[in-house]
């Protein structure tokens, strides 16, 4: 379903309750199923952590989890120590282009049986799930921080822990942070040095409550509908002044787009209180799921950007530096895209009712919607938000009317 958007000239107001983080809720998840008496608070309804519950409660032997990458990863590590149990992995077209490899051998030099079904690193995979034998692993961290989360996630239920060496620039480190903030938050001990990081073993938890944060990267939209309108004041619910989410930076990034936050009551406040920078400079290796976001803030300000620390972009739900360049040049925009860069020209004006690829992403979906407030525009698949956001477009007409 196409969904077209009117252009919109009035302020947004009002209060939003996002669901619960796509990413605490699916390692959450998997803790869960080895500590059976974990309750998880505000757990997120997206797809990807839908399929990730489906598939931990699936007794069959085939496992689909669509384009669920952390499902992927995740579940890859998990069915690989379900002892007695054997598993076929696999995902959509897209999830068999997304590499696999670097989990795969880390995990079987740990001592995994696991064998690629189609192309040699890259799903769909058949795990035979056994007890590991190693507890040392070394892996590349520049490709992505999912195949060191979905090791950490297992590790508190390995015999001797673990201790993962980094090869390479490790990338998208908050979401490292992340995995292990919550291992901290069930009394898990874990150490890292910036090379080495550890997890030691744990049959029993002390604190079995575990509350999911709203999603911050669902609230970038929000941040790009404030910093494209004068007088919005947008209220977002269940968020934390000391998240576990990397893309909590954008409280402080959208500073530049003079969008104030104010956090109070476990919920944010959003206004724009000053005019944005004409340029704006960001490395996102941190915060990649908020580059489509800001790059369509710049585009729809008129303004120019450089951001760099791109490289993960590559292998997401589509290959974003590309979308992103088609999509903003139909709009009349200028992109120029490296393989982890991107750079868009100044541009004065937006062109009218042009229909928005979405290309299987949702974050391609709600990047380009803030745009209504400076033109028409239509929107190619709208669902396609359920990945990480199934209420988007509902919250959005609550704050239009
Ligand atoms: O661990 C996670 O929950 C995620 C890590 C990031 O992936 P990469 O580490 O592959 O960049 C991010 O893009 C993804 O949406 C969620
Ligand atoms: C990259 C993303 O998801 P995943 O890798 O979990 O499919 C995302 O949500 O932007």
């Amino acid at each position: 379903m196409n969904l077209k958007l009117q252009h919109h000239t009035q302020p947004l107001n009002g209060t939003i309750q996002i669901t619960g983080s796509k990413s605490e809720s699916n390692r959450l998840l998997i803790l869960q199923k080895f500590y059976n008496n974990l309750e998880i608070e505000n757990l997120g309804n997206s797809d990807d952590a839908q399929l990730m519950q489906k598939a931990l409660a699936s007794n069959e032997v085939e496992v689909d989890i669509h384009h669920a990458g952390t499902a992927m990863r995740f579940l890859t590590a998990y069915f690989s120590i379900t002892e007695g149990r054997e598993t076929i992995l696999t995902g959509s077209k897209r999830m068999k282009e997304r590499p696999i490899k670097l989990l795969v051998d880390a995990l079987k030099s740990l001592g995994a049986d696991i064998e690629y079904l189609e192309n040699e690193g890259y799903p769909p995979i058949k795990l035979i799930g056994k007890k590991l034998t190693e507890n040392k692993v070394k892996i590349n961290g520049s490709v992505s921080s999912q195949y060191i989360s979905a090791l950490l996630l297992i590790a508190p239920s390995l015999e001797n822990g673990i201790e993962i060496e980094f090869e390479g620039k490790v990338t998208s480190i908050p979401y490292i942070k992340m995995t292990l903030g919550l291992l901290s938050e069930l009394g898990i001990e874990n150490s890292w040095d910036g090379k080495k990081v550890s997890v030691n073993p744990k049959t029993v938890i002390e604190n079995t409550t575990a509350e999911v944060e709203s999603d911050w990267s669902s609230a970038s939209y929000y941040y790009s509908f404030v910093a494209l309108s004068e007088d919005s004041d947008i209220t977002l619910k269940s968020y934390k002044k000391n998240s576990l989410q990397g893309d909590s930076a954008l409280a402080k990034l959208y500073k530049d787009f003079g969008v104030e936050t104010t956090f109070f009551d476990h919920s944010i406040n959003l206004k724009k209180i000053s005019k944005s920078k004409s340029h704006i400079e960001f490395d996102l290796a941190s915060s990649p799921d908020i580059a489509q976001t800001i790059a369509v803030t710049c585009f729809g300000l008129g303004i120019s950007c450089d951001l760099t620390g791109l490289h993960t972009l590559k292998i997401k739900e589509t290959d974003r530096l590309v979308a992103l360049k088609v999509e903003i040049e139909k709009l009349g925009g200028e992109v120029e895209i490296t393989d982890n860069s991107l750079h868009l020209k100044p541009s004065k004006s937006i062109n009218k009712d042009v229909l928005i690829s979405t290309y299987n992403d949702h974050r391609m979906a709600m990047a380009f919607a803030p745009l209504l407030l400076k033109t028409s525009l239509e929107i190619e698949d709208a669902n396609v938000v359920s990945k990480s956001y199934p209420d988007f477009w509902n919250d959005i007409e609550k704050l239009i009317k």
